[in-house]
């Protein structure tokens, strides 16, 4: 670890994604609360790129890395890979991506991941959107989620389960109390969800799309008016 090679290759790595000074929304919420779901209808409505922390180590024990076998034994016991590994995978995929908006998904998972990307990336999230769902709910997701995913048994569930109570929930509440967290009801249907979802992203939208329209009837009222 921390060979010279390594070390230029981080300070490159931060050089460019500090001048990019990226706008990142952290998304949280229990195993199987809907955040890849949610995800993928942000970025066809607002343009971020979706970064979901989970595909990344998958991908990266796909990809036949060294640290493959580590990564495969912590997924399956619902552990936390090491920041380090998961931080230099999100930097990698930031840069690459071409975009300066990024959703990221599953991260920071616990009190380690958040201090690391904050002091290694110098990024702070604009806010973080948290999926609150019962864990009745998230369990009956999960066992049907059929992705053949080895961590999606129950015995993993439950162990999830638990580090997302005693090492991500700390997390949702540091920002919490930093007024950060956009809580939304996750138990819901998808459409029902998302529709919270997008007056989190689009309240000036909303307002923009609400004002050509009053301005439009103001403006008819006027040569109305005029025209009498
Ligand atoms: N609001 C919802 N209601 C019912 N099922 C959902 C909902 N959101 C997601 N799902 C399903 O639940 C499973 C887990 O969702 P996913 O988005 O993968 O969760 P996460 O990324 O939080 O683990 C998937 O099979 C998905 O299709
Ligand atoms: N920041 C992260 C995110 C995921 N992971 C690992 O990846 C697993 C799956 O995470 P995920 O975000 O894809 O899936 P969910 O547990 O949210 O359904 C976790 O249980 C952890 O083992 C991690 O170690 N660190």
């Amino acid at each position: 670890m921390g060979t010279v090679v390594d070390a230029a290759a981080k300070k490159e790595a931060n050089g460019s994604l500090a001048d990019l000074n990226p706008t990142v929304v952290f998304v949280l919420g229990g195993p199987g609360s809907g955040k890849g779901t949610q995800c993928a209808n942000i970025v066809q409505h607002f343009g971020y790129t979706h970064l979901s922390a989970g595909d990344l180590l998958r991908a990266e024990i796909k990809s036949g890395s060294e640290n493959g076998t580590m990564i495969s034994n912590m997924i399956k016991e619902g552990k936390i890979v090491p920041s380090e590994v998961t931080i230099k995978l999100l930097q990698r995929a930031m840069l690459e991506s071409g975009n300066d908006k990024f959703l990221i998904d599953g991260f920071p998972r616990n009190e380690e991941n958040r201090a690391a990307f904050e002091a290694v990336t110098k990024i702070e999230p604009s806010f973080v959107l948290f999926f609150d769902c019962s864990e009745e709910e998230m369990e009956r997701r999960l066992l049907g989620r059929n992705q053949g995913r080895e961590d999606d048994n129950i015995e993993t569930i439950r162990k999830r389960f638990k580090v997302f109570l005693e090492s991500s929930l700390p997390v949702i509440e540091y920002y919490n109390s930093k007024g950060k967290v956009r809580k939304i009801d996750a138990g819901r249907p998808v459409e029902e969800v998302y529709e919270s979802v997008k007056a989190i992203f689009a309240p000036k939208n909303e307002k923009l799309t609400k004002c050509p329209f009053s301005l439009s009837l103001m403006l008819t009222f006027s040569i109305l008016c005029l025209l009498r």
